[in-house]
């Protein structure tokens, strides 16, 4: 099956600052966080995609389509959910829902009203009097129900309350088991990314880091306990020391060199996915 996103060689630069060059393919079936620091452009990366951004160099591409081409065919197979409304606040979420429902063929009413129902959104409320988690809340309800086969999620859970995170993260699982389908979700939250995640797609200030799967990616970095402090200047694949302890991302390297060296360890842990992410994003490691 043909990917649901291709972006090759993609840059955009917004005053001084520098995104890409960047390449990323979706597949069908796959969920894929954006992971990065503050600024590291993973809402222009999304907006980039919507063709809401121009880019300066590079292809993007949805449903083998270029986003910036006349034909907007690709727009009617993906639902985005931005970190702002534009032109929601003076209207109430029966009103945005009798807008936005009809627009999409394969509107899932019953999710609608599931979803209204489990986060208790106030439908009768202008978009402007709510708080900014029942805003995210509707703005979810009236995004996840489209049924598109791609879904663009910039921080959704940013103001939501614990109940309403993990429904949010059941309802995720359940819609993606229901089609050909994928997710893009930019998030700070770790939980999210661990729960939901099949690759991370990493950004340091503007810069491409990688494109993880996350299992891949936990299994890669190991931390050593050595019984000896290291006098070494620098071993295989370390990418932190401090004293007795090496964490390693070429854990078969390090230990390679380590027996040959007649280094022993004492232990060895794997590392929580969010000190991983916080190595990849710390640029001196
Ligand atoms: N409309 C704009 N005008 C000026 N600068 C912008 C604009 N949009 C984005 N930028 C700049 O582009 C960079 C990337 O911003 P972006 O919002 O894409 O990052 P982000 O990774 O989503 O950040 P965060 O995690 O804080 O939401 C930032 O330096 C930001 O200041």
């Amino acid at each position: 099956m043909q990917p649901f996103v291709e972006i090759t060689q993609v840059k955009k630069k917004i005053d001084n600052f520098h995104l890409g060059p960047i390449d990323l393919t979706i597949e069908p079936g796959t969920i894929t966080s954006l992971v990065g620091n503050n600024g590291s452009g993973k809402s222009t990366l999304m907006k980039l995609m919507m063709n809401l951004a121009n880019s300066d160099s590079g292809i993007i591409k949805l449903f083998n389509q270029n986003v910036s081409g006349d034909e907007e065919h690709w727009k009617s197979f993906v639902a985005y959910q931005s970190q702002k409304m534009i032109g929601w606040d003076a209207f109430t979420g029966e009103k945005l829902k009798d807008f936005i429902a009809p627009l999409y063929e394969q509107w899932d009413e019953q999710l609608f009203q599931r979803l209204v129902e489990l986060f208790a959104i106030p439908l009768d409320q202008r978009f402007s009097k709510l708080s900014q988690g029942s805003q995210q809340k509707l703005t979810l309800a009236l995004t996840i129900p489209r049924n598109t086969a791609l879904l663009l999620l910039d921080e959704p859970t940013a103001y939501l309350d614990i109940p309403a995170k993990n429904h949010l993260m059941d309802i995720l699982v359940e819609w993606m088991d229901q089609g050909e389908r994928s997710i893009v979700i930019a998030s700070h939250q770790i939980e999210d990314i661990k729960k939901l995640s099949d690759y991370l797609f990493v950004l340091r200030n503007g810069e491409m880091v990688g494109n993880f799967e996350k299992e891949a990616l936990t299994e890669r970095y190991k931390r050593y306990w050595l019984r000896n402090e290291l006098t070494e200047s620098s071993i295989p694949g370390e990418v932190f020391r401090d004293r007795v302890q090496v964490v390693s991302n070429h854990p078969e390297a390090t230990e390679h060199y380590l027996r040959e060296n007649g280094l022993q360890w004492a232990n060895q842990s794997s590392l929580d996915l969010e000190e991983i992410i916080t190595f990849l994003l710390s640029p001196t490691r």
